[in-house]
C-alpha cells in the first residue's frame, strides 16, 4: 500500500481512460444486443475488448484474424457510428487482432455458460505462466477496472440511509473501510433480501478507502467472478487470472449465492479467499441468504465466509422509508409533498430498489412536464406499478400457470434446457413477469434458474415481436395475462 512512484500519474491516466470507455463501452454494448439480439451479439461481438484511443480512432481488438474480418465487414460502420454517438470526439474504430487482456464487452459472459472442463482444472492452469501485471506497477489508489466493475459513484456512506434494520450492517461496513482487514471483520460478509443496500454498502467502503489511500479495490458480482474464471480458462490466462485476483488489497464479491451448484468457480474462490486472507487483506462478500443458509455452497466454504462478521439487513420499516424517500426528493430538488412520500411507502414495501425507481419516475415526470407532484399525479404516473403491488401476482404464479397452460415441466422453467418448446413458454413467463410485477430484470433472471438480465431482456423483446407478428400467439399471451391479473 505504498505509492508515490515514478510513473503513477501515467498509469492512473490510462486507468481512468479505461474505466471511462468501459462505462461507454457497455452502453454500446446494450445498444448492439438491442439491435442484432442476443445470438448474434454472442456469436460475433462479445469478444471484442476495448484498447486505446488516439486522436480520433479507437482501437477495438478481437482474438482472431477471421473474427476480426467478419467484424468489419458486418458491423465496422455501427461500431463507428455507436462510438461516435456514445463519444462524439471518436471518429475512427480500428479492429485489430490480438489476445485480449482488456475488459471483455459486458456479457462476454455466456449466461449458460458450460463450467470448466476438468481437464482444466482451476489449480492445474494449462498456461505458460504469465507475468502479473499487476504486481509488477505501483501499487496505488485504484479501482482494479482492469479486473473488476467500476464502482457507482452514488453509492456512498453519504447518500445511505440508517435506519434500525440496516444500522448494524452499516456500522460494520463503516468499520471494514476505516480499518480493513481487522481482526474479527474479515471477511465481512452482507446479507439480506433484494434491493436492500448491500451493493450500495460495498461500493461506499470501496468509494471509503479509496479516498483514504493508496489501496487497490476490485469489486465484481460472483456472476462476473465467474465468467471471467471461465474466460481465463479458455484462453489459458488462469495464472494470470489468479495473479490479479490475490495483488488487490480489497477483494468485493457480490451476490454469492449465484456460485451454488458451480463448482470449479467455488474451489477457485475459496483458494483465491484463503490466499487473500492469509496474506491480511480484505474480503467483503454479500448474499441473499447467511452463510449457514446457503446451502448448496461446499462447508468449507461456508464455514469460512462465516469466520468474521456476518451483518444482515433487514426488510425495511415505513420509518426508514419514509426517511429514504425525504432524502432521495430533496436531493433531487423536486418539492415532493409529505402525503406523497408517505402515500408511496405505504404502498411499496417490498424493497428500497422499486421505492426509488417510483419516486424516480414521478420526479422525471415533474420534470419532464413541469408539474407539481400531488397524489392525484402520483397514482396516475405509478398506476402499473402500484398496480402491480396491489394485486401480487408472483412470478411463482406466473410460470406455474404459463407451464400448465403450455403443458410444459414446472421444473423447465429453470432448468438449462433450449429446445425451443421450453424456451418459448419460458420467455412468455419472463414477460408476462416484466408486465405483472414489478420485478427488474436481474431479479426475474433469478427466479429463472440464476439467469442473466440479457436473457431476460432478449426474451422479452422476443415475446413483443412475436405479438407483433403472431395474432394467435398474441392472443393466447393475452388470455394469459387476464387469467393471472384476476
Ligand atoms: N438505506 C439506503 N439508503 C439509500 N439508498 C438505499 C438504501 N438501501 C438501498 N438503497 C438504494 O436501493 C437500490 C438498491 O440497492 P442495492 O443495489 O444496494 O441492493 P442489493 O441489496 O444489493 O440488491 P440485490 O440483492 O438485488 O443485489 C440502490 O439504488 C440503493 O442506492
Amino acid at each position: 500500500m505504498t505509492g508515490g512512484l515514478e510513473g503513477y500519474d501515467a498509469v492512473a491516466e490510462a486507468n481512468a481512460q479505461k474505466s471511462v470507455l468501459a462505462i461507454h463501452w457497455s452502453r454500446i454494448c446494450e445498444r448492439l444486443k438491442a439491435e442484432v439480439g442476443e445470438v448474434e451479439y454472442r456469436t460475433w461481438l462479445r469478444q471484442i475488448t476495448v484498447g486505446p484511443v488516439e486522436e480520433d480512432e479507437i482501437t477495438l481488438y478481437l482474438p482472431t484474424r477471421f473474427l476480426r474480418d467478419w467484424v468489419r465487414g458486418q458491423y465496422g460502420d455501427r461500431l463507428g457510428a455507436l462510438w461516435h454517438a456514445e463519444v462524439p470526439a471518436i471518429r475512427r474504430v480500428e479492429l485489430q487482432v490480438a489476445r485480449p487482456t482488456a475488459q471483455p464487452a459486458p456479457g462476454a459472459d455466456a449466461q449458460e455458460a458450460v463450467p470448466a472442463p476438468a481437464a482444466a482444472a482451476p489449480n492445474e492452469p494449462a498456461a505458460p505462466a504469465v507475468a502479473p501485471a499487476a504486481t509488477e506497477s505501483p501499487r496505488q489508489a485504484e479501482v482494479r477496472s482492469d479486473l473488476a466493475a467500476p464502482l457507482e459513484p452514488r453509492f456512498t456512506f453519504d447518500t445511505f440511509i440508517v435506519g434500525k434494520p440496516n444500522e448494524f450492517a452499516y456500522a460494520c461496513a463503516r468499520r471494514v473501510a476505516e480499518r480493513p482487514s481487522s481482526p474479527g471483520f474479515n471477511p465481512l460478509f452482507l446479507y439480506g433480501g433484494v434491493g436492500l443496500g448491500k451493493t450500495h454498502l460495498m461500493h461506499a467502503i470501496g468509494a471509503e478507502l479509496l479516498r483514504g489511500g493508496k489501496v487497490s479495490v476490485a469489486y465484481m458480482s460472483a456472476e462476473k467472478f465467474m465468467y471471467r474464471f471461465i474466460g481465463a480458462i479458455r484462453s489459458q490466462s488462469t495464472l494470470e487470472f489468479k495473479d490479479q485476483l490475490r495483488s488487490v488489497d480489497v477483494l468485493m464479491i457480490d451476490d454469492l449465492q449465484f456460485l451454488i451448484g458451480k463448482d470449479n468457480t467455488q474451489d477457485e474462490f475459496f483458494h483465491t479467499f484463503n490466499a487473500l486472507v492469509d496474506a491480511g487483506r480484505q474480503i467483503v462478500v454479500s448474499a441473499d441468504k447467511s452463510p449457514s443458509d446457503l446451502s448448496g455452497l461446499e462447508d468449507r466454504l461456508r464455514t469460512r465466509l462465516g469466520c468474521g462478521m456476518v451483518a444482515d439487513i433487514h426488510a425495511t420499516t415505513f420509518e426508514l422509508r419514509i426517511s429514504i424517500l425525504e432524502a432521495k426528493a430533496a436531493a433531487s430538488g423536486v418539492v415532493v409533498p409529505a402525503k406523497v412520500l408517505e402515500f408511496l411507502a405505504h404502498k411499496i414495501t417490498s424493497n428500497v430498489r422499486e421505492l426509488e425507481g417510483a419516486l424516480n419516475r414521478l420526479i422525471a415526470h415533474a420534470n419532464l412536464f413541469g408539474r407539481p407532484v400531488t397524489l392525484e399525479a402520483t397514482q396516475d404516473v405509478l398506476h402499473d406499478i402500484l398496480k402491480a403491488h396491489d394485486r401480487r401476482v408472483t412470478i411463482e404464479e406466473i410460470q406455474r400457470k404459463v407451464a400448465e397452460h403450455w403443458n410444459t415441466r414446472l421444473t423447465d422453467m429453470f432448468s438449462a434446457r433450449r429446445g425451443r418448446a421450453v424456451a418459448r413458454p419460458r420467455q412468455v413467463a419472463m414477460y408476462l413477469a416484466k408486465q405483472l410485477t414489478s420485478r427488474s430484470y436481474p431479479e426475474i433472471g433469478r427466479k429463472f434458474g440464476n439467469r442473466d438480465h440479457t436473457t431476460v431482456m432478449y426474451g422479452v423483446t422476443k415475446v413483443e415481436q412475436l405479438m407483433a407478428q403472431d395474432p394467435a400467439f398474441a392472443e393466447d399471451v393475452e388470455l394469459l395475462r387476464r387469467m393471472l391479473e384476476t
